[in-house]
């Protein structure tokens, strides 16, 4: 059994936590049964551009899912905000492992909130929706493009080039990296990337030994939450250069999904939410996006594209 997984130290704890629940799941598979397979992605070898400008879809996926497609990997564990919408042909996603906190964290020496950041204080991002969401509520900031992995980050604002940044809690508490500037932002106040926090696995659609055996690690409500923001996604962007966010939460067997769509500089921000049975997560995550994109009208893509989004 191969598991195929980017290098970063994120990725690596999620494709070891992945194999020691299967390991849990299945008592007769041998540790040394499973291997881990190392794999470098486009979007691991371009740092110096920001992600929306490189563009393309599967930037983190794409060298992976050849593998899993020629039968070189039985699986492939992603952090599932870095998929795209749309699998390529013969690949699917045949679990998803329990959601871990959705929350972005908002990182700074200089204050503990965004709210109490001083003015012109220069916050670094490379996500398009974490830039437009903080010029929504703090358009006296300044926001420049920022990437890099979790540690390479955090070096960045030691060595003081911005004076805060934002991380998925998610990968923060999977590197049990704990330090007093991280602040977990309210919902409202920065509503998370659709399925940040969630890790999927994906196999190739003719692998039914890779299907039986990753069965048991699917958590279901995960799975509907997931399904409600990714059609919502879906509907209005598969591209990652609009600044959406969306965000499913469950009451027992009700679904709550909660969306916004902005434009880059956060002047324009359309915000909507619908409920309805988990069990049609999949319909309300695409009556949303058409209701977001109904909002905000064809001028407003018209706007983004010629801005260099969409
Ligand atoms: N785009 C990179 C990426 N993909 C998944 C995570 C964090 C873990 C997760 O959301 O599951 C991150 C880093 C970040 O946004 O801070």
């Amino acid at each position: 059994m191969r598991i195929g997984t980017r290098g970063s130290q994120l990725a690596l704890a999620q494709a070891h936590e992945t194999k020691e629940r299967l390991l849990a799941a299945h008592p007769d598979l041998r540790e040394e049964q499973i291997e881990i397979v190392v794999m470098s992605t486009k979007g691991d070898r371009i740092l110096d551009r920001p992600l929306a400008e490189i563009g393309g879809k599967g930037l983190f996926t794409e060298e992976i899912e050849t593998a899993l497609l020629a039968g070189d990997l039985d699986l492939a564990v992603h952090s599932l905000k870095d998929m795209p919408t749309e699998l390529p042909d013969g690949l699917e996603l045949a679990a998803y492992l329990e959601r871990e906190d959705e929350r972005d964290a908002f990182i700074s020496a200089k204050a503990n909130s965004l709210s109490d950041l001083p003015a012109g204080s220069v916050v670094g991002t490379a996500s398009l929706r974490r830039q437009a969401q903080t010029l929504a509520l703090r358009p006296d900031l300044k926001v420049i493009t920022f990437r890099g992995n979790v540690q390479s980050r955090l070096r960045k604002l030691e060595a003081g080039e911005v004076d805060a940044t934002y991380l998925a809690m998610a990968g923060l508490n999977r590197l049990a990296l704990e330090d007093e500037r991280v602040h977990a932002l309210a919902i409202d106040e920065l509503l998370p990337a659709v399925a940040q926090g969630a890790i999927c696995i994906e196999i190739a659609s003719d692998n039914a030994h890779a299907r039986a055996l990753v069965a048991p690690l699917n958590h279901a409500p995960t799975e509907q939450r997931v399904v409600a923001e990714r059609a919502f996604l879906n509907e209005l962007d598969g591209s990652c250069r609009t600044p959406i966010a969306g965000l499913a939460t469950l009451d027992g067997d009700r679904l709550h999904l909660q969306g916004r769509l902005l434009d880059l500089d956060g002047t324009e921000m359309y915000e909507d939410s619908l409920d309805g049975p988990a069990s049609e997560a999949e319909r309300i995550g695409r009556e949303l996006g058409r209701k977001l994109k109904a909002a905000a009208g064809p001028a407003f893509f018209d706007k983004l594209k010629a801005a260099g989004g969409a």
